[in-house]
């Protein structure tokens, strides 16, 4: 079995090169260059990757997606990436979720194991004509969604199976998509065009509003339809449960040295933490934390849903209003800035300022900082997501250092993740 450093070597030297010829584009196929051979044996390398070499190793995982991606992008020709952007993404994603609208995924989950086309059919409500169901699993079986045995049967993938399971919110992200990111990333080039190309700041009036029915921004739209708050949500979770944990970045034994402990005080309040996956694991690396000392914050809906240990508070507040938890050792914010654009930024953190204690309260802001090149696919989407959604965006380095220091703070540390995805960046008032 090759390494993963082989492996990486071995996509990466795959490196055709591309030539023009009456308009369309050809692979320069020199003689000897890559024999069929040679091919078979890229192959046998390829297919030998199965996530269990990486034993659980999210870096290294990582760094092989990538470079299988830088892959894809080198051997296909230009005709076959727009035709996998135009043809290929919009329908593969439609037979996703008319699976989810049909039950089957999660009947299927449910008990498991290869099926027969008649046996998927019998796991759909309402009940859905068999051909049609075939065409859709034929597209399925050809993106590696479920895998073809034989004629008519199929067996579920790990994908598959993640969407029927609730807890892994897979589903949830799929249908959150539908609800709302297909729509306003469809609106996005018109919406551009309305305002002359200036970048998206307005919260309210923006790309969001335009793709909605009813003229909505993104939260109002989470507000009035419990269907698409529960998908986002169930998105949030999974996304920040893919994330390094923001206590393996941050060393949070070091808040305790000098820190008030005694009488509820506070220690970490998690601003915007939705259902608590990061306050929980600052319990979980300092489990003898008094009760009262760990506080997680968000709208009411959400802290409604948030099912924490007993000794976190759950408590409802709107950060543009002014923080009532006073002089806690950290305020902690996960992907919440990047929702907002700066003014909207600068508010939030001047209202968790006037909570803090100079020389004791310490900021930590766990977000993305785009690098100045070489930003990668996910912290890219994401900068565009968020222009797409909420007229917001990610930051640089640069761009986090003006805010934070317009707000009134200095920033001690950029604490980088080891999946390069987000850091932490440690702040205190200037
Ligand atoms: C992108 S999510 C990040 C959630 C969480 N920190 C994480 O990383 O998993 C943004 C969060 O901000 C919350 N939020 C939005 N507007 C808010 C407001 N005005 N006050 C408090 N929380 C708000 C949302 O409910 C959501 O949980």
């Amino acid at each position: 079995m090759p390494s993963q450093t082989e492996v990486i070597a071995a996509l990466d030297a795959a490196k055709p090169k591309w030539f023009s010829h009456n308009g369309a584009e050809y692979v320069q196929a020199h003689a000897g260059d890559l024999l069929p051979f040679e091919t078979d044996r890229i192959i046998g390398s390829l297919d030998t990757i199965e996530p269990g070499v990486f034993a659980g190793n999210e870096v290294e995982r990582l760094k092989v997606r990538a470079a299988a991606r830088r892959l894809l992008a080198r051997v296909e020709t230009p005709y076959e990436r727009a035709w996998g952007f135009c043809f290929e993404q919009p329908v593969v994603f439609a037979a996703l979720q008319t699976c989810i609208d049909l039950g089957l995924w999660k009947s299927w989950t449910g008990v498991g194991g290869e099926k027969s086309i008649d046996e998927l059919v019998a796991f759909t409500t309402p009940t859905v004509d068999t051909n049609l169901l075939r065409r859709l699993f034929r597209l399925l079986a050809a993106f590696n969604v479920v895998e073809e045995t034989g004629e008519d049967r199929f067996k579920p993938t790990p994908f598959s199976n993640a969407i029927g399971d609730e807890s892994t919110k897979v589903r949830a992200s799929l249908q959150a998509a539908t609800n709302q990111y297909l729509a306003a990333g469809h609106n996005l080039p018109a919406y551009l065009a309305k305002i002359s190309y200036k970048e998206p700041t307005d919260v309210n009036t923006n790309n969001h509003s335009g793709s909605d029915p009813d003229g909505l921004n993104f939260f109002g739209r989470l507000q009035k339809t419990p269907a698409c708050f529960e998908a986002f949500t169930g998105h949030m979770e999974a996304w920040t449960a893919w994330k390094t944990p923001w206590t393996k970045v941050y060393d949070t034994t070091k808040l305790l040295k000098g820190a008030k402990l005694d009488n509820g005080s506070p220690f970490v309040v998690d601003v915007g933490g939705n259902t608590g996956i990061d306050i929980s694991h600052v319990l979980a690396k300092h489990p003898d934390l008094p009760a009262g000392s760990l506080v997680l914050q968000d709208l009411p809906e959400v802290i409604s849903n948030a099912q924490v240990d007993k000794k976190i508070t759950a408590m409802v507040h709107d950060f543009f209003l002014p923080q009532p938890v006073k002089g806690s050792r950290a305020y902690f914010m996960h992907a919440v800035l990047h929702d907002w654009p700066d003014d909207k930024a600068k508010q939030l953190l001047v209202n968790t300022k006037d909570a803090m204690v100079k020389g004791y309260s310490k900021l930590f802001i766990y977000d993305i900082v785009l690098p100045p090149t070489g930003a990668s696919i996910s912290q890219a989407t994401m900068d565009v997501e968020m222009m797409s959604l909420l007229s917001a965006s990610e930051r640089t380095q640069g761009t986090w250092t003006k805010l934070l220091t317009d707000a009134g703070f200095k920033i001690v540390k950029f604490w980088p993740d080891p999946q390069q995805y987000e850091m932490v960046i440690e702040a205190e008032i200037a």
